[in-house]
């Protein structure tokens, strides 16, 4: 069969690609159904990714988070109509003491790799898991985002020390929402305390304990632990403000991405005996974590839902560009792109 494949080409640019599929594949045949758009792949769309990864890793079909229906499995482990969630990390090796999303030889899909804006995508079994019949497919559409704050937990409980009485959050975006909820959700007697930029998205965190713009810190605030999800310029701020806030001993766990090299107060982390956990992506076992975890727990798919900013429908490549463009322009939740193209 022919597989047209929607490729960034270079900044604002998309072309199709034709490639020709074998069906009698081992792998399985996801439709997507709804993609919703990462800071990641904004940097590519937008061309502030760098020109060396730019012309790296271009061309290349952008989106790493999505849903969508199987609809050929040779193998019969997936029922044709199946809903699943598609795992963007192809692991080439495996290796007991690094996890699949951190082995270099890994093909990353959106980064490097072609990702899910094709009209069909082809995965090994593996890297599908199925969805609850009844889930909202436009908060499923970003699970891959919910798996980094899980990852990132997941990695926090085995490396951190064991007092969790006020746990911090930098970030009052997408992910800074996820992984606050989701601390609240398993240490319900944890503090849980959001640091944000502004007011109208704090105003969005109702289930945490405290709120803070980060320019009115009060200056005794303490905090145990930390989770920087900001990235970017603002993650040098964030992550000097969290040494300045944190209790000696205590963890930052780092999620935010930026392009350039950030500057710390090395003297300080050296000085409260800080530790440093780097999270990145997300595997298998997170995404089973997650699906799992929304299926006990409805109510985080319930909050959310919060997240879901605006649906575009998507039947043509100027749809993809307006998805794009309209998703730069919004401040607050995810672009989800249904997509019928
Ligand atoms: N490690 C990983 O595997 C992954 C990392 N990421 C990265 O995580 C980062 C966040 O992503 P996402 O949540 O979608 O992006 P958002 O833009 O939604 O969130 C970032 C938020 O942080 C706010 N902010 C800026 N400076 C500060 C500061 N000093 N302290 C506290 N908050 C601040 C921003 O406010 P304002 O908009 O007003 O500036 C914004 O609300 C990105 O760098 C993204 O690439 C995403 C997915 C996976
Ligand atoms: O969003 C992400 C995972 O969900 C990562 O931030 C993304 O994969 C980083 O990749 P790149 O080096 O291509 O920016
Ligand atoms: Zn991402």
């Amino acid at each position: 069969m022919i597989n047209q494949v929607y490729r960034l080409v270079s900044a604002r640019q998309f072309e199709v690609t034709y490639k020709d599929k074998i069906l009698q594949s081992d792998q399985v045949v996801v439709r997507p159904e709804y993609l919703s758009i990462c800071a990641a792949d904004q940097r590519y769309y937008t061309g502030t990714r760098g020109k060396e990864a730019m012309s790296a890793k271009l061309p290349m079909a952008l989106i790493h988070e999505g849903i969508g229906k199987v609809v050929f499995d040779r193998s019969g482990q997936f029922k044709v109509g199946t809903r699943v969630v598609m795992i963007p990390n192809t692991p080439m090796a495996v290796d007991e003491y690094c996890a699949e999303n951190y082995l270099r030889s890994s093909k990353f899909r959106s980064s490097g790799y072609d990702g899910f804006m094709q009209d069909y995508v082809f995965l090994d079994a593996d890297r599908l898991v199925e969805l609850p019949e009844d889930i909202n497919p436009e908060v499923a559409a970003f699970t891959e985002l919910i798996t980094i704050a899980t990852h990132s937990i997941t990695r926090f409980e085995s490396k951190a020390h064991g007092r969790r009485d006020v746990l911090g959050v930098w970030g009052d975006g997408n992910l800074g929402y996820i992984t606050s909820l989701l601390l609240k959700k398993k240490y319900p007697n944890s503090k849980i305390i959001i640091f944000g930029k502004n007011q109208y998205k704090l105003d969005h965190f109702s289930f945490v304990d405290e709120t803070y713009q980060i320019d009115e810190i009060p200056k005794d605030i303490t905090i145990d632990h930390a989770f920087e999800a900001v990235g970017g310029r603002g993650s040098e701020s964030a992550i000097n403000q969290i040494i300045d806030h944190i209790y000696p001993e205590g963890s930052i766990s780092i999620m935010g991405v930026s392009e350039y090299p950030v500057q710390m107060n090395t003297r300080m982390i050296l000085e409260k005996g800080i530790t440093l956990i780097g999270s990145s992506r997300s595997g298998r076992a997170d995404f089973i974590h997650t699906v799992d975890l929304m299926k006990e727990y409805p109510d985080i798919v319930d909050y959310l839902a919060t997240l879901i900013g605006t649906v575009q429908s998507v039947t043509t490549i100027n749809d993809i560009i307006q998805a794009f463009e309209n998703d730069l322009t919004v401040s607050w939740g995810k672009t989800v792109m249904a997509w019928k193209i």
